[in-house]
């Protein structure tokens, strides 16, 4: 089940992704829905026994899950989380409250199945896919350069793009990197500007000082980036992460296999926001599974035009609250798929709507 080297075969998805502009040009092109598949499905759902609309967001899940995965009949036999973890130049600055060797630590403990990625990710019989991105490379601080350069960022991206199992029912982005709530913070001050106090939170629980420190360190990203940034893509070079570069490329390998996508909390949010700012269709394939404790987080689903399935006050991320939400995605689907018709227990349809 667990696989940190890449056992599977090559999809060659990444194949045609050399630089930034060959990942615009693709969010230009991603495929459309299916909508004929939903078709049917909206049949069989108006036939089975319950009032029509009573399962409330489980009929929408079904469906948004057949338009996506292209079938009429929606199926969850092979869930996958695809965890990225990468280190951040930026914890220099003391913004976190645990120091940057806890991303590899926290790695082998995804190895060895000890996280509660690994407990959640059981309980749906989800296929955990672990990436490390340069572990012993972090990236540049922002504050002074970019985070990345454009060679590194495509490596990242295109890391991200692989992991997607062609197979999988469902795709949940997840990540580890100590520091990479700055990040996430500066991508969306970037983005959408507002004070930066929008969106920096208290991330894995930060003092006073460490939190007007991580303020400071998003106001001077935002000054030494903002003349330069075009889109989402040059906003995730200069103050993005590997692992959040990967969960971007994820992302958008899902949609061309096929894949819904169950986004998970605020660094999670913060790639799929660039990815939206560079094209906003490339999250149609996109539900948010949860609503993070970071307060950033919602905001940035009201920027992009989506609400979260789940609201547990969780602050992990590891994918945790998109497995989560998984969960819910299994019952929508199990119910849909076997639940009785009108026609079974002898009332008439005119009769039950
Ligand atoms: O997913 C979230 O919404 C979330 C919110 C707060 C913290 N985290 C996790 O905590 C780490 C980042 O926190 P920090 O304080 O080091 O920036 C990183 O490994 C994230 O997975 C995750
Ligand atoms: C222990 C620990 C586990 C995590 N999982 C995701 N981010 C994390 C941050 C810390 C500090």
């Amino acid at each position: 089940m667990l696989e940190i080297s890449k056992t599977r075969p090559e999809t060659n998805i990444a194949r045609n992704i050399g630089s930034l502009d060959d990942i615009r040009s693709l969010l230009n092109s991603l495929p459309r829905a299916s909508e004929g598949s939903v078709i049917e499905a909206r049949k069989r759902d108006l036939e089975l026994t319950k009032p029509r609309g009573s399962l409330g967001r489980l009929e929408e899940i079904v469906f948004w899950l057949c338009r996506w995965q292209q079938k009429s009949v929606p199926d969850m036999d092979h869930p996958q989380v695809c965890v990225f973890a990468g280190n951040h130049g930026i914890t220099r600055h003391d913004i976190s409250a645990f120091p940057a060797s806890v991303t590899a630590l926290m790695v082998e403990n995804f190895v060895k199945g000890g996280a509660a990625i690994n407990q959640l990710s059981k309980e749906l019989g989800a296929e955990i896919t672990i990436r490390t991105l340069d572990l012993d490379h972090p990236t540049c601080d922002f504050t002074q350069e970019a985070a990345m350069s454009e060679d590194e960022c495509v490596d990242a991206f295109r890391t991200g793009m692989e992991a997607v199992n062609p197979n999988a029912s469902l795709m949940c982005p997840g990540e580890m990197g100590i520091g990479n709530t700055t990040s996430a913070a500066a991508i969306c001050h970037l983005i959408w500007n507002g004070m930066p106090s929008d969106w920096v939170g208290s991330g894995t629980g930060i003092n006073n000082e460490q939190y007007q420190r991580k303020i400071d360190v998003v106001r001077q990203a935002k000054f030494l980036h903002e003349a330069s940034v075009t889109d989402g893509l040059d906003v995730l070079r200069c103050v993005g992460g590997r692992e959040i570069v990967a969960m971007a490329g994820a992302i958008i390998a899902a949609r061309l296999l096929h894949v819904p996508v169950m986004l998970d909390g605020f660094i999670c949010g913060a790639a799929a926001a660039a990815l939206y700012e560079t094209s906003p269709q490339s999250l149609l394939h996109c539900m948010v599974g949860h609503g993070s404790a970071e307060p950033g987080h919602r905001l940035l689903l009201d920027r992009i035009g989506k609400r979260p399935l789940l609201d547990l006050g969780l602050r992990l991320g590891e994918g945790t609250g998109a497995v989560l939400a998984g969960l819910v995605v299994r019952a929508a689907v199990t119910c849909h798929n076997n639940m009785a018709c009108f026609d079974d227990i002898g009332l008439a349809r005119e009769i039950a709507h």
